[in-house]
């Protein structure tokens, strides 16, 4: 075999699609690429432009790590999806994937092509990893019992919104909640109903809440909601709704009908809240104010002493 075949032989047998672009973003070759199991052959893009295969946001999002490699000298990371509205120009004959994730490494070469610099950009398929570690951040992140956010995930919430806050003044109300008597209901019924008991609540006072609101289980019976633009009344008033919806229905087990009751503390932010344990104390103190003057109640911070 001639020295050049068999450099291409090798070439065509690297496990990632290899690319090398000129500095206009043109494909100059494209070689290997078979473990990335993509179901085409890019082959075919070799003399176009990546503005010619791939949507003008995308082409300009690669063509800028091609300059970027170029300008610095030094090898540019990127990752990127393709998925079905997303996708380079694919022939009739092939079915887009629905989704595959991609890290690339681009880096500058020795090589000119008529006239213009070049990069090699080799593409690896991540999609398995992507996907393993997107599940992994939701179970870090998901209270197992109910399927909400847990204390962690909450609190970094929480911080969020008071960051937002702090940068446009996006107000924001804390809801704490804490289920009445929920001892006596694992000592007289077990607890695996306690369980059951606390998923009802969730699940009752899940489908009252909105899209922008947050909930989250912040302790064995305790919970905490982030009201996005609510202030105190706003919040309040809703904090009313969830206590009488939880209130009025029935927790059914063990053939026993049973009335769950939550005592509620209400606050908002405040411009001198410059961490959320403030905030947290604050819907804290209230929610013990409810459980203090009789259960089944809401309190507001404010009111409270
Ligand atoms: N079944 C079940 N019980 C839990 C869980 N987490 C905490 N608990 C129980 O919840 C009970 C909380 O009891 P307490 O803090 O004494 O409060 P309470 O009985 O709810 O009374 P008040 O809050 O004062 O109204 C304890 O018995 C905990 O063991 C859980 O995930 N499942």
């Amino acid at each position: 075999m001639e020295l050049k075949d068999r450099y291409y032989t090798v070439l065509d047998s690297l496990p990632e699609h290899t690319f090398i672009f000129s500095e206009s973003g043109i494909y100059i070759d494209v070689y290997g690429g078979e473990d990335n199991a993509t179901g085409f052959d890019c082959k075919q893009f070799i003399g176009s432009s990546l503005y010619d295969v791939a949507p003008a946001e995308m082409a300009e999002t690669f063509h800028s790590y091609i300059k970027k490699a170029l300008e610095t000298n030094q090898v540019q990371l990127a990752s990127y999806k393709f998925d079905t509205d997303n996708m380079i120009d694919l022939p009739d004959d092939v079915i887009a994937p629905e989704q595959i994730w991609f890290e690339a490494t681009i880096k500058p070469i020795p090589l000119i092509e008529n006239g213009e610099r070049t990069v090699v950009w080799i593409a690896k398929n991540i999609t398995e990893r992507h996907l393993l570690e997107k599940r992994l951040k939701e179970l870090s992140e998901t209270d197992d019992l109910t399927g909400i956010a847990n204390r962690r995930a909450f609190t970094e919430r929480l911080r969020g919104a008071l960051k937002q806050f702090q940068t446009d003044r996006t107000p924001f109300a804390l809801l704490m909640l804490d289920i009445d008597h929920f001892k006596q209901i694992n000592d007289s019924l077990g607890h695996y109903c306690g369980d059951e008991a606390i998923q009802f609540t969730v699940n009752l006072l899940n489908e009252k809440l909105t899209g922008s609101d947050f909930f989250g289980r912040i302790g064995g019976e305790e919970f905490a909601i982030i009201l996005l633009h609510s202030g105190i009344e706003s919040a309040y008033q809703k904090a009313e709704e969830l206590r009488l919806s939880l209130e009025s229905s029935r927790f059914v087990a063990e053939e026993k009908s049973i009335k769950l009751t939550v005592s509620i503390g209400v606050t908002e932010v405040r411009d001198s809240d410059d961490n959320i344990k403030s905030i947290m104390a604050r819907a804290d103190t209230a929610m013990y104010h409810s459980k203090k003057t009789g259960r089944n109640k809401v309190s507001r911070f404010s009111s409270c002493r």
